[in-house]
């Protein structure tokens, strides 16, 4: 007999740009380009069993929520209006039991003209995203994850890969140099019992934590990137984690999935020409795929 093993159901990709004006010179903005996901979980299984719609909340008053909320609220730092988007859910409908709210942030700087810091203009490089998701239930449980998404790097130098298994399918050359390119997928997930509550997730955006955190993984993952010499991709990426482990105690653990997106010496030797690490063919596939979550060690108990 075939049964309802699991469902969740929401609104995904609900994009909207805020204008935040500052309120002593409203000619200086802030801008929030936003992409929200709110998916839902609870007493739906008879619209899905017994197609009793009367449970439902359409998505379409999801998209609308979302946006309302958005104008009513202030929607900085990202993980502030998650938590404001799942208090007002769980406050309006009693059979919601979870609800998981996914939010992606678009980055727009500021720049400077003439030296002067211009106070509406933004450039926007590349599809670098800021992240957060609050998984959250009616108990109170919840989980609260940020990070950066969509982050190219390249460096041209500083990469080494050798001392690898070697067996009868190995083709690939051990090197000191190569190029070494990837694009940042970084999450770090909050201490739950540190944070303590979905409420004091607004007392902690107040005081600056979540940008203070999402700042630091940023620096560590570009400084560790530019600055150590590579050993290999997992090498890297654990140490970038232990830095943001260590750096900040709110942080309970960080994951890296980093593809390892191949750039490949040409072969001019049957044009006499030497290639001394100068020209790449950047290979559009296949792409090493690494991964690892670097945790907070438990303090020992005496
Ligand atoms: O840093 C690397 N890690 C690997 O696991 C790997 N495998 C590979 O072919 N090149 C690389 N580089």
């Amino acid at each position: 007999m075939a049964y309802l093993q699991d469902c969740t159901y929401g609104k995904n990709n609900v994009r909207f740009l805020k204008v935040k004006r500052d309120p002593i010179n409203p000619k200086i903005h802030q801008v929030m380009e936003a992409s929200v996901r709110v998916m839902l979980t609870g007493a739906f299984d008879v619209s899905y069993t017994k197609a009793d719609n009367s449970v439902i909340i359409p998505t379409d008053t999801i998209k609308n929520t979302i946006l309302v909320e958005a104008k009513q609220t202030d929607v900085f730092p990202i993980e502030r209006f998650a938590a404001h988007l799942v208090k007002h859910f769980f406050g309006k409908y009693s059979w919601i039991a979870g609800i998981t709210v996914h939010i992606e942030q678009a980055k727009w700087s500021k720049y400077s003209v003439d030296g002067k810091l211009q106070p509406h203009s933004f450039v926007k490089n590349g599809d670098e995203v800021r992240v957060c998701e609050l998984v959250s239930k009616k108990n109170g449980d919840f989980v609260l994850t940020g990070g950066v998404q969509g982050l190219t790097v390249l460096k041209s130098s500083g990469s080494m890969f050798h001392g690898y298994n070697v067996c009868d399918y190995t083709t690939l050359k051990p090197v000191n140099e190569r190029i070494l390119s990837t694009d940042v997928d970084c999450k770090y997930k909050f201490d739950s019992a540190k944070i303590g509550s979905v409420d004091n997730i607004f007392t902690l955006a107040d005081s600056g934590l979540f940008d203070k955190v999402f700042q630091s993984a940023l620096k560590i993952t570009l400084d560790r990137f530019a600055l150590e010499n590579s050993a290999s991709v997992q090498a890297t990426m654990y140490n970038m984690g232990t830095d943001i482990v260590n750096a900040n105690p709110y942080v309970y653990n960080v994951s890296y999935a980093l593809p390892n997106k191949h750039y490949i010496l040409f072969d001019f030797s049957w044009k006499g020409l030497k290639n001394e690490n100068e020209m790449f063919y950047p290979s559009p596939h296949p792409n090493g795929l690494i991964k690892c979550t670097v945790g907070r060690e438990p303090v020992a108990k005496l």
